[in-house]
This record gives structure tokens, sequence and C-alpha cells, in this order.
């Protein structure tokens, strides 16, 4: 039975003791998605708190350091426990807050939960070393770790759009999940690299001589890394401006979140189509106060507004 926003707000000791566990961990690390997620009215935050600590968790299986058939493992009893939620067997009182207020969050929103098992899938082709050849074969994966992160958030969103625009509004969320991913891919580059992983397409890297991989603060010798890195700042571009179309069809708060998780990743997009080679450098990032200055552009619908508009002129 899904409770109502209402009957969420009053609950017991435990689960909200799970949230403020959630609350805190997405204030710690979730150093860009935070500034949305605080943008929200409170049962919408705290269930998105939720969302995230259960996906940093599986992430951080996934990035740790423990032998290929450890990290398996240890994904698949995060399965199990995803299980336990969707089967309602999470007790109030669980040891694991994680648990306890994902449990919670999804008895009050209609949140499709099958989308952190395709998580999970999705760090697991990572764990196994999973390359892409093109970028039809990333983007497989790039739905599964960050489409569908999308997908689930609209859940805790709602949308007024009926049974048909939500079909639509569920693509755009997906697309902007994309969106998300290719931009953290570019960011991430160096560190990848010395992880000894290289996200972005073989066919792509091969095109612009980067075949070699990265492993320095300079480019392959001879290759066009700019040429590459712009490339992919047009396919994100892309996707953005076909995911901002989901925006309109929320509702003001749930829209300034959206607007600032996106308008952040965007403006890293930029920095990083004006200095290409900062990616082999380090991880590009914003100052604070940027973030903070997108979000309130996100909450005032600054960003909405200028989306919607350009978009509908776009389509005309
Ligand atoms: C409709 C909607 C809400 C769409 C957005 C979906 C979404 C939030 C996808 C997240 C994908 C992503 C780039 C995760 C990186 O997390 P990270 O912890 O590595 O990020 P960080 O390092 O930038 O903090």
């Amino acid at each position: 039975m899904i409770r109502t926003v209402e009957s969420a707000l009053h609950m017991s000791a435990p689960v909200l003791a799970a949230y403020s566990y959630c609350e805190a961990v997405t204030g710690q690390q979730a150093r860009n998605f935070a500034y949305g997620i605080r943008l929200l009215p409170t049962p919408k935050r705290r269930a998105m708190s939720a969302l995230y600590a259960f996906s940093r968790r599986v992430d951080d299986i996934g990035d740790g350091t423990l032998a290929t058939e450890v990290k398996a493992a240890r994904l698949e009893d995060t399965r199990a426990l995803l299980t336990r939620v969707r089967e309602g067997k999470v007790e109030e009182d669980d040891t694991d807050p994680v648990a306890v207020a994902l449990a919670h969050a999804a008895e009050a929103f209609p949140i499709p939960l099958g989308g952190l098992d395709e998580l999970i899938d999705g760090v697991l082709m990572d764990v196994q070393g999973e390359t892409y050849e093109t970028w039809d074969d990333l983007k497989v994966y790039c739905r599964c770790v960050a489409g569908a992160i999308g997908r689930l958030s609209l859940g805790v969103f709602g949308t007024e759009a009926g049974a048909r625009g939500s079909e639509r509004a569920s693509e755009y969320a997906d697309t902007l999940g994309l969106a998300l991913q290719l931009t953290n891919i570019l960011r991430d580059v160096r560190e990848d690299a010395e992880g000894g992983r290289t996200y972005l397409p073989a066919d792509d890297l091969a095109k612009f001589g980067c075949s070699a991989g990265f492993n320095g603060p300079t480019p392959p010798e001879g290759s066009d890394f700019a040429g590459l890195v712009h490339f992919e700042v047009r396919r994100a571009r892309t996707l953005f401006a076909e995911g901002y179309r989901l925006l309109p069809m929320l509702d003001r708060r749930s829209g300034a979140c959206v607007a600032a998780m996106a308008g952040i990743y965007r403006r890293l997009l930029d920095r990083i189509e004006r200095e290409p080679e900062a990616v082999l450098r380090g991880r590009v990032s914003l100052p604070g106060r940027e973030k903070a200055y997108v979000a309130v552009r996100g909450l005032s619908g600054l960003d909405t507004r200028h989306v919607t508009r350009r978009t509908l002129r776009r389509r005309t």
C-alpha cells in the first residue's frame, strides 16, 4: 500500500534516524547533487537521500580495492537487501539505516525499485572490466548507472502528465541521466585512467588518435585530444537538450532540483569544453558559491523558463 505524503511525515524514531543517516551521507558525499536535493520539500528530500545512500553504497563497492569476486558477492548481497525492501521484509528497527529509509521511501512514493537492480547490473559490468566499442555499447552502461537513477528520482518527484506523459517523462529522465553520466565520464578521465579504466567508446578514441589511452597530464602524442573532448561535449549537450524537456512536466521544487543538478553539470561541461586538457590534470570542479548560484537560479525558475522557451522554439 502506498502511504500518503502526509502520513509519511509522521514517522517513528528509528525511521527518522534512518533518514537522518541518509541525509548525512548525501550532505557529505554528493558534492554536486546535494545542491539540488536540498531544494526539495522534506518528504521528497528524505526519499532522494535514501536513494542516494543506497546508490552510494553500490558505487563504493564497485570503486573499492577488493578482488573482483568479493565485489561481485557484495553486489549480490546488496541485491538481496533490495529484494527484502521490495517484499516489505525490512522492519523499522532493522540495524541497516539505508534499508530502513529506502523501505519507508518506497512505501511513500511510487519508486520503480527495479532501477536499483539496473544500477547493480551496471556496477557489475564495471567490476567485470567491460569495455565499450561504440557509443551504443556505452549507452547500455550509462542507462544502468545513471538513466535508472533519473527514472527512480522521477518516482519521487511525480509528474502531472498522465499515463502517456509519464512514459515520456521517464524517457527524458533517463536521457538526462545519460547526459550527466557522459559529463561525469569526461570529468573523470584522469581518475579512471589511473584506475586502469577508459569508458569513452573505443571507436571515438581511435577516430581522434587516442587509442593508446591516457597516462599523464598531457594528451597522447599526435592525438587530437581536444577534438575528442569537443565531440563528446556536443553529444552530451544534445542529451541535455532532450532531457531538459522533463522540466516543464515537474512541479516547481522538483523542477528546481533537476535544474540545479543538471545546471551544475552543464557548467562543468562548459569548463571542460573551454579547457579540454584540464581533465587530464585532475578533476574539474566548480566552486561552492557557483553551485549555490546555480541552485538558486533553479529555484527561481530561471533555468526552467529559459530552457522551456528555447525547447519550444526549436520544435516549431
Ligand atoms: C531526472 C534526474 C534527477 C536525472 C538525474 C539522474 C542522476 C542524478 C544521475 C546520476 C549519474 C551520475 C553522474 C552520478 C555520479 O555520481 P558521483 O557521486 O560520482 O557525482 P559527483 O562526483 O559529481 O558528486
